[in-house]
């Protein structure tokens, strides 16, 4: 199975996903010059009435599901021609001391990529479908420095020791997302991929400029989540998740002002 490992890493996952050497693959480094495109409106994050439903250990990231069951929790404007229903967010990270974002800045990484997941649910009838669409799904990527302590944060990794093997789930309700988001919503936008098999190209990116700040011992806590189950006799810390920048091949990428 995919991994992040040396055996099953993401230099091998063209194996048995061959769209990994596509045309609009990501991450994506970010250049220091990027076209500014006066039409890009605002994007607009309408997470008032969300509901997350739990936190789970996918053995590959930790993940909070929210019920879209309808659109409660949209995000719309920007690049976006409908709203999209908020699924899910999730992150990637180092290991101590190292980076972890997937997409770069002008060859700078983070220590950590946020990304918020949403469907395209006016023109596709379930997550899967729009998931295989061009225009299927839209991710909000937001970037994580280490700094002082994000004052939410706690919420998130105090779940974590219930989630700490592979295929744990448990109850988490009542977080609102938008605690999470940087001071200005200014954003880079390119046409991409999921950064995990099976790698859809499906993705329309909308990455956040502006980093949020979380403290060593917070990234720490993820780092005591494991890539594999309960029952595995090998331990495997989870760490260092991510997927490193892909080839433009052409693309243009946006900015907003
Ligand atoms: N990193 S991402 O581009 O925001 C992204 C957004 C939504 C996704 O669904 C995936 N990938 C995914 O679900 N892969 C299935 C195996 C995981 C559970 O075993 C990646
Ligand atoms: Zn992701």
């Amino acid at each position: 199975h995919w991994g992040y490992g040396q055996e099953n890493g993401p230099d091998v996952w063209h194996k048995n996903y061959p769209v990994a050497l596509g045309s609009r693959q990501s991450p994506i480094d970010i250049p220091r010059q990027v076209s500014h495109d006066p039409s890009l409106g605002p994007i607009v994050l309408d997470y008032d009435h969300c509901t997350s439903i739990n936190i789970s250990n996918n053995g590959h990231s930790v993940v909070v599901y929210f019920d879209d069951t309808d659109d409660r929790s949209v995000i719309h404007g920007g690049p976006l021609e409908n709203p999209y229903r908020l699924k899910q967010f999730h992150f990637h990270w180092g290991g101590k001391g190292c980076d972890g974002s997937e997409h770069t800045v002008a060859g700078n990484s983070y220590a950590s990529e946020l990304h918020l997941v949403h469907w395209n649910a006016v023109k596709y009838k379930s997550f899967d479908h729009a998931a295989a669409a061009p225009d299927g799904l839209a991710v909000v990527g937001i970037f994580l420095e280490t700094g002082d302590d994000h004052r939410w944060l706690h919420t998130i990794t105090d779940a974590m020791y219930m989630v700490k093997y592979k295929g744990s789930v448990t109850d988490f309700k009542g977080f609102n997302p938008k605690c999470l988001l940087p001071s200005s919503l200014h954003y880079w936008t390119y046409l991409g991929s999921l950064t995990t098999p099976p790698l859809h190209e499906s993705v329309t990116w909308i990455l956040l400029k502006d980093p949020i700040a979380v403290s060593e011992k917070q990234l720490g806590k993820f780092r005591l989540l494991q890539f594999t189950g309960e029952e595995e006799d090998q331990r495997s810390r989870m760490e260092n998740n991510f997927r490193p920048p892909q080839p433009l091949k052409g693309r243009r990428i946006r900015s907003s002002n």
